[in-house]
């Protein structure tokens, strides 16, 4: 989210001098918005670069969090020449997402997710226009919705299987040696978002501009490289009147990722003609597109491909290794989960049927989505039109940021936040059916479209690897709570020690 300090420093000290002679002769802002509602309260900053320097820790959701206990759920802060208004309630984040949606329904993206989204070419970075409602048809037609997501299940059967295999083989090995959870899951979880959007999970590939790429390899290059790039930083970013001085370094490195990530997915791609050429269909996302959305480049198909698997590898990942994170901690919540599988499934493994009676597995899930939000922050939407949120004015040409972490840490809303504790959503107020118990999965004609997948596939996985084993944090484990990167993920990865059930 941060420039390096260093340079905002530089760039920032002459027009410091010019802002403190503007501000001794000019007029101070207004109090009030132009159609008498106030203006948000503003979080105290400095000349020109506004509050950069406050958000230094990379964790800027947390940061909000604190902020909005002085200045309330709605405020704003200035990042060098932008205003972003921060929204930390749930009220006030259904109010800007779903009642003022049509003010506030354009994306405003770093540099370096102009690049990373091919110009917002994908369903969830683009504007709210007609390439958004034929990708989006397209992707729930296909892969998301509910219909695809049955056709899909074979998928998230085989995952499960396989990751329950993988576990059983190791502890063969070493039945005393902690487990590498992350490893295993996330491999796997490739493998499904692989079959998905091509049809098949790739072992290895040759892609003519770099060479020939592993399995690994692939997903460094689609998943793990992406995740860094999204979160540079390139300063311009804050002073756009700066754009004219090159940023050489952050130009390359976003530049060079982009082009491995669309080449080595045109290779992908052309791999899976061939097999379409010699008459073999697969319901995949690809065979989709190109039979129903013949309008697209191939530009266009290489990142809707991709945008399912970067949505699929990640997020699912984070939600799962909180959830079995916080049952090996806490085991009597954990054998809680146990019996309560036990008592619907018997001996038999939990199916997707299963889920609506074991209401202890829907709130292990959703109470894990708001501890360890995996998305804490929406990304930045635009202002396009004067609005109000909050009772406050929100003037055109300010963006919105909206803090779901903040939201799902309310102490209003939410009683002791900061525990991990499921019960508080078998209260009869929540439905078992209702997957927006919490903001994780934003709100509005925006809200993630991907919900029902990430709900099946950790239910499935949680459900399953609590039915076959004990689990218990390795020593040391419990302290290692620091998150990384663009989502929540656990900065070290979870190692459990596994003992079988029967
Ligand atoms: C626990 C897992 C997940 C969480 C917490 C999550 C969260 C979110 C959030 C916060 C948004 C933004 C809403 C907004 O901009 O207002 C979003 C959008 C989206 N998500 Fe997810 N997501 C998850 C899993 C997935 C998965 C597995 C997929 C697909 C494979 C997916 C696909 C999408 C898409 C396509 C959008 C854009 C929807 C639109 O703009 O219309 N998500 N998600």
């Amino acid at each position: 989210m941060l420039p390096s300090l260093n340079s905002v420093a530089v760039a920032a000290v002459p027009f410091f001098i010019f802002f403190l002679f503007l501000k001794r002769f000019l007029p101070s802002g207004r109090k009030m918005g132009s159609n008498t509602l106030p203006t948000v309260p503003e979080v105290p900053g400095l000349p020109i670069i506004g509050n950069l320097l406050q958000l230094k820790e990379k964790k800027p959701h947390k940061t909000f969090t604190k902020w909005a206990e002085t200045h309330g759920p709605v405020y704003s802060i200035r990042t060098g020449a932008s205003t972003v208004i921060v929204i930390n309630s749930p009220e006030t984040a259904k109010e800007a997402m779903v009642t003022r949606f049509s003010s506030i329904s354009t994306r405003k993206l770093s540099n370096a997710l102009k690049i990373l989204t091919f110009d917002k070419c994908m369903v969830a970075t683009s504007d709210y226009d007609e390439f958004h409602k034929l990708a989006k048809r397209c992707l729930l037609t296909n892969t998301l919705g509910s219909n695809a997501q049955r056709r899909h299940r074979h998928h998230r059967e085989t995952m499960i299987e396989n990751i329950y295999s993988k576990l059983h083989d190791s502890l063969k090995k070493d039945p005393i040696r902690p487990i590498n959870f992350r490893e295993v899951f996330e491999s796997e979880l490739f493998g499904l978002a692989m079959k998905q959007a091509l049809g098949k999970d790739v072992e290895s590939i040759y892609v003519e501009e770099i060479g020939t790429l592993s399995r690994k390899e692939i997903h460094k290059v689609l998943v793990m490289d992406m995740m860094e790039g999204a979160i540079d930083i390139d300063w311009r970013d804050f002073f756009p009147y700066l754009r004219w001085i090159p940023n050489k370094s952050f130009e390359m490195n976003i530049q060079r990722k982009h082009f491995r990530r669309m080449a080595l997915m045109n290779a992908l791609i052309k791999d899976q003609m061939k097999r379409i050429d010699a008459g073999e269909e697969v319901n995949c996302y690809l065979d989709y597109l190109l039979s129903e959305a013949k309008t697209l480049t191939m530009d266009h198909l290489a990142m809707l491909l991709w945008e399912t698997i970067i949505e699929t590898a990640d997020t699912t990942l984070v939600t799962t290794e909180w959830a079995i994170y916080q049952l090996a901690k806490d085991t009597t919540r954990q054998d809680r989960l146990y019996h309560e599988l036990q008592k619907v499934c018997s001996s038999n493994k939990v199916k997707e049927e299963n889920f609506s009676q074991i209401r202890y597995l829907d709130a292990v899930f959703h109470e894990t989505l708001r501890k360890h939000s995996p998305a804490p922050l929406v990304p930045l939407r635009y202002v396009h039109e004067d609005t109000q949120i909050g009772g406050y004015h929100i003037p055109s040409g300010s963006e919105i940021a909206v803090n779901i972490y903040g939201c799902n840490m309310d102490k209003n809303y939410w009683e002791n936040p900061e525990e991990w504790n499921p019960e508080r959503f078998l209260d009869e107020k929540y439905d078992p059916l209702d997957l927006q118990k919490t903001m994780a999965f934003g709100a509005g004609k925006r809200a993630c479209a991907g919900s029902l997948q990430a709900m099946l596939l950790a239910c499935g996985a949680i459900g399953r690897l609590v039915q076959e084993f004990e689990w218990q944090l390795k020593d040391g484990e419990e302290e290692k709570v620091d998150t990384v990167g663009l989502t929540s993920q656990k900065l070290h990865p979870l190692h459990a020690v596994l003992k079988p059930r029967n």
